[in-house]
């Protein structure tokens, strides 16, 4: 069984709790098992009293998942894999991180084979959005990416701002990014069927995939079946686009006894050695990717010398 995962970014304050309510409340409905992960900045959770008791949570405290505590992000989503095994899991980030390295915390290739992430959903702010020029750049940077990653986009607070600067934002945010789902919202109301419809990943993941075309970031994740040689793998990296942000997974070399932990984000690859045997999954995040040209690649590394 597969997991599903969500990913709920906007910056402090959007109204993604706001939004988690509606879906735990429609989860709560259909009789599926729930998770959620939540992490907040500050070292006492507010948000997670509004989570029922019954829904097991679990909560990073004390930094955000992408920069300071990713591992504990990975241990806690394999305690929730193995021991409550839901249906699916909510991982509202705090509202400081950026939503492509919580993707990246999501997709560690020890659960690459049991979950399907569906996607990331960004809450915007709508009247923040309107004065942004009272931001500090690096917060304007943030709620830009948050805006261009998402795979559904929902301008919030929308009984805020007047029909005109409603216009305007949609028009802007949809100049960042064309291709989420966006929508207007107050109180973070929206249809929940296309929430569900939302899809990262496709089913398969082991096989040959192409991913929709619309999606903006995708991942695609491969396994190993056997050991590679290290020359032909750095060439492979080499010829990869500039577009892939990020790889990560577990690689053996023929020279070697176990498998090496490979990461590499920014072209800049990275090996630690493990002292056993670990699936040989490796995990791929870009943005607009022939999957089936590195999947080939991938491939013909394989594939035995002449
Ligand atoms: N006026 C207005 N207020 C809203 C809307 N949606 C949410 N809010 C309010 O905005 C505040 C913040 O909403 P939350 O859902 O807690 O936001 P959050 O993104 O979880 O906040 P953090 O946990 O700080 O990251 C709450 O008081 C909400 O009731 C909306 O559409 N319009």
């Amino acid at each position: 069984m597969s997991t599903e995962i969500y990913i709920l970014a906007g910056f402090l304050g959007s109204g993604k709790t706001t939004l988690l309510k509606q879906l735990l409340q429609d989860e709560k409905e259909n009789g599926r098992k729930v998770a959620v992960l939540m992490n907040e900045l500050g070292k006492v959770s507010i948000d997670s009293d509004a989570i029922d008791e019954d829904i097991p949570l679990k909560e990073l405290l004390d930094g955000c998942i992408c920069c300071t505590i990713q591992d504990k992000l990975e241990g806690q989503l394999q305690g929730l894999l193995t021991l409550e095994k839901p249906d699916v899991i909510y991982i509202e980030a705090t509202g400081a991180a950026h939503p492509v390295e919580v993707l990246d915390a999501v997709l560690s290739p020890l659960f690459a084979n049991s979950i399907v992430p569906k996607g990331i959903i960004s809450i915007l702010d709508s009247a923040r959005w309107l004065h942004r020029k009272e931001l500090t750049p690096q917060v304007l940077q943030l709620l830009v990416e948050q805006i261009r990653h998402a795979d559904c986009l929902l301008v919030n607070k929308i009984d805020l701002l007047s029909e005109d600067e409603q216009a305007n934002v949609i028009q802007e945010v949809q100049s960042i990014n064309s291709t989420a789902f966006t929508l207007l919202t107050k109180n973070a109301k929206v249809p929940i069927k296309r929430i569900r419809e939302l899809s990262l990943l496709p089913k398969e993941k082991q096989s040959s995939s192409r991913i929709g075309t619309d999606l903006h970031l995708s991942t695609f994740v491969y396994q190993f079946k056997g050991a590679v040689d290290r020359s032909a793998f750095e060439d492979f990296l080499r010829e990869l686009p500039d577009t892939l942000y990020r790889m990560k997974g577990y690689i053996k070399f023929s020279s070697l006894a176990y498998p090496q932990l490979f990461q590499f984000s920014y072209g800049m690859p990275v090996y630690f050695q493990e002292e056993m045997n670990i699936p040989l999954n490796m995990v791929f995040i870009g943005e607009n990717i022939d999957w089936d040209k590195i999947e080939s690649g991938l491939q013909s590394l394989e594939k035995p010398k002449e």
